[in-house]
Formats: C-alpha cells, structure tokens, sequence
C-alpha cells in the first residue's frame, strides 16, 4: 500500500511553549501506527530542533519545515536553506503551499527550484496545489492543477517524482470550513494520479502517496481518507488541537 500521511501544518501559530505541549501531547497519545502511515509535524522554523526533540526518534513520526530557500546559500537574508534544514536532520518540507503562492508571490517556477533543489538535499517535498474558487466554479480545476502539475513537476526524472508527496488543497476550503465532499476529493485525486500516470507511467503515479488538505477535522477524515486516492490529509486548523489530531491520525486508512 502507498504510505498514508497524517500531516499538520501549524502555520504561524503558537508560542514554543505551547507547540512543545501539543507535540508531547501528540507523541505520548496511544497511537498505534501500522507500517505504512506516518505522521508529519510541520513547525514554524524556529521550533524544527525542539519539536524534533520532542519526538526523538518515535517510529512514524517526523518533522517538516513549511518552506524553504529556492536559493543554494549566500547573501539571503531570511531565508532557509535545503541544506540547513538537511544538517538537522530535517526529512520533509511543504512546498508550494496556497498561502506562499498567494502573499509571497511563489509561482509554479519557483516552486519547480524548490522542489529541486529539496531533493537535491535528500528532502521529501510535500507539494501543495489546488484551484481557488472561482476556478471551481467555472469547472476548470483540472485544467488548473494539471498546469500546476506540469509547471512545477514534469521537469522531474521518475525516479525523482516518486520521492515527493502531493497534497491536494482547494483554496476554497482552507480554513473555511467549507470540506470538498468525499466525492470531489476523490475524483480531482483520481485525476492527478492519471495525469501522473500519463507523465510517468502507472508504477510511479500509484506509489505517489496524493493528500487532501482543506477544513479536514475529526469528523470528517474517515470519510475523506476511505477514498481510493485519499492516501491521508494535510492539516492546518485541526492540527493545533492534540485530541483533534489524534483522532485524524487514527482516521489514516490501515
Ligand atoms: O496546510 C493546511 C491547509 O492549508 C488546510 O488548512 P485547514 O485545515 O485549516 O483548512
């Protein structure tokens, strides 16, 4: 089975007093993952080294960086490199996420060297697409996320594509409240795995773990995680909630 992924994502929330009380409260919590689900914490940079030691070196559990520099090193001032993340022992990072793309200007381009240059560094990227409302309403969202996908990904090798995970995120339903149904994540889901299938053949595409992010909660992950190309949720509000999260750990499909 593809891996199922319960990520979170805190955004820019939380003092590191509180985000080391959520992480315990997660890693001490009595889950019991199986071995292809795993569990990703993505942290504000200034909390990747303490969260990471809150979670050790717990089976199924890591730390992400929510961005990185599409630049190698120098004279950035702000930025975070791939390879500072890498010399933290840093596995995954969120890669395009909607709120880069729209507040900081981060177009499929930039987001196609940050994807190089993350795997350069041995980093899983967990790239983030999906289509603003408007686009949904006029029926164009495939269109839409197949750009994206094109954009940002297809100068990859296979072998480098299947290092990545996907994580499908309609704006509309970022912390609206406002789900995609079961049944919209499904086929948008179904549809990327085939344009991937298209690009890189079917061996690729069906081991390339697709996530649904937007307003996941506890009571609706079963539902959304029972989908055939659901393979587990990137979670913003949810995540900041230990009880929440648990549970959407516990929704990943076995
Ligand atoms: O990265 C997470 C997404 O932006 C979803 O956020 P949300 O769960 O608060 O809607």
């Amino acid at each position: 089975m593809r891996k199922q992924i319960a990520a979170a994502n805190w955004k820019m929330n939380l003092t590191i007093h509180q985000a080391k009380e959520l992480a315990e409260n997660i890693i001490n919590a009595p889950i019991d993952l199986k071995p292809d689900q795993l569990v990703v914490l993505g942290v504000p940079f200034p909390y990747l080294a303490p969260i990471q030691k809150v979670v050790g070196d717990k089976a199924g559990f890591y730390v992400a960086a929510q961005n990185l520099s599409n630049k190698k090193n120098g004279a950035f001032t702000g930025e975070v490199s791939a390879e500072m993340l890498q010399s933290l022992g840093i596995q995954y990072v969120i890669i395009g996420h909607s709120e880069r793309r729209e507040y900081y200007n981060e177009t499929n381009g930039v987001l196609a060297e940050k994807l190089n240059i993350a795997l350069e560094y041995g980093l899983t990227p967990i790239f983030c697409c999906g289509e603003p409302l408007y686009i949904r309403e006029e029926e164009r969202q495939n269109a839409f996320v197949a750009e994206q996908l094109k954009e940002s990904l297809y100068h990859l090798s296979a072998e480098d594509v299947s290092k990545i995970v996907i994580a499908y995120e309609p704006i509309w339903a970022i912390g609206t409240g406002k789900t995609a149904s079961s049944e919209q994540a499904q086929e948008i889901q179904a549809f990327i795995r085939s344009e991937l299938t298209t690009k890189y053949g079917a061996e690729v595409s069906e081991s390339i773990p697709v996530l649904y992010g937007g307003s996941v909660k506890a009571n609706n992950a079963v539902e959304l995680f029972g989908q055939k190309d659901v393979d587990g949720g990137l979670v913003g509000g949810a995540s900041l909630i230990a009880t929440e999260f648990i549970a959407i750990i516990n929704s990943l499909k076995a």
